[in-house]
């Protein structure tokens, strides 16, 4: 069953890239079908307005809540997963990259300005699963590049996609933390040499020591992937 993927934005050309080298492939292998729909097709008004000030006052302006009704009613069916990329989201992560990637249909509704009506999620979290995620702690102009990457995190990991899943099983059975530091040809660059244990042979002790920095930089990059922290 290949994965659907709608993209509802005000910025279509954003999504030029998913034509793009793997992305690009992945929907000719018909393992993924991406639709990327301008939501200024969903209005009704003369100047196609997508957008009104925010009850309560406050700064900038918030996104109507029906030209999302119906651009989500046009391409919704009860499998469908709505995503709503968003600064006050549940952290998007590889393990929610590996769910999306096994799901049937999603939804991107990618938010302009202070974001989407409210309502908006509140209307299709009983009818089906809502998922405001965030992927990271800064705010960007739109939900769109957030979509971008959470596509493509998430295609890369369905089944068939990847030419060699190899490096699949890897990143999967990888400890905790972050990926060892990586060296190809040519030995030495700029009096530079490769880690002579690389060039050793010796298997287990090549997984030792990339274990080893692994975890050296997981300690100084990113401590709170340590296991037990
Ligand atoms: C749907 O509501 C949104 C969406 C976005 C775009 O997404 C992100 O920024 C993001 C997604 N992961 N990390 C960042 C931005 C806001 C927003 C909030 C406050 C002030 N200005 C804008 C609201």
């Amino acid at each position: 069953m290949p994965l659907r993927i709608d993209v509802i934005t005000i910025f279509p050309d954003y999504f030029a890239p998913l034509q793009l080298s793997l992305m690009g492939k992945a929907q000719q292998s018909g393992l993924v079908t991406i639709a990327i729909h301008d939501l200024r097709e969903f209005t009704s008004d003369r100047h196609r307005s997508v957008d009104d000030t925010p009850y309560g006052g406050g700064a900038g302006m918030v996104m109507t809540p029906e030209p999302w009704g119906q651009a989500i009613d046009a391409v919704v069916t009860d499998q469908s997963t709505l995503i709503v990329p968003t600064p006050a989201g549940k952290l998007f992560s590889q393990p929610v990259a590996a769910e999306l990637a096994h799901s049937t249909h999603l939804i991107f509704a990618c938010g302009r300005y202070e974001g989407i009506d409210q309502r908006v999620v509140e209307y299709y979290r009983p009818r089906i699963d809502v998922r405001e995620l965030s992927i990271g702690d800064y705010v960007l102009a739109g939900g769109d590049v957030a979509t971008l990457a959470m596509i493509e995190a998430s295609v890369r990991l369905v089944p068939g996609v990847l030419g060699n899943p190899e490096s699949l099983v890897e990143e999967s059975h990888q400890l905790p933390g972050v990926e060892y530091p990586s060296y190809t040809k040519p030995p030495t660059w700029r009096g530079l040499d490769v880690p002579e244990v690389l060039l050793s042979g010796h298997h287990d002790q090549i997984a030792r020591w990339r274990a080893e920095q692994s975890t050296i930089r997981t300690t100084h990059n990113r401590p709170d992937l340590l296991p037990g922290s």
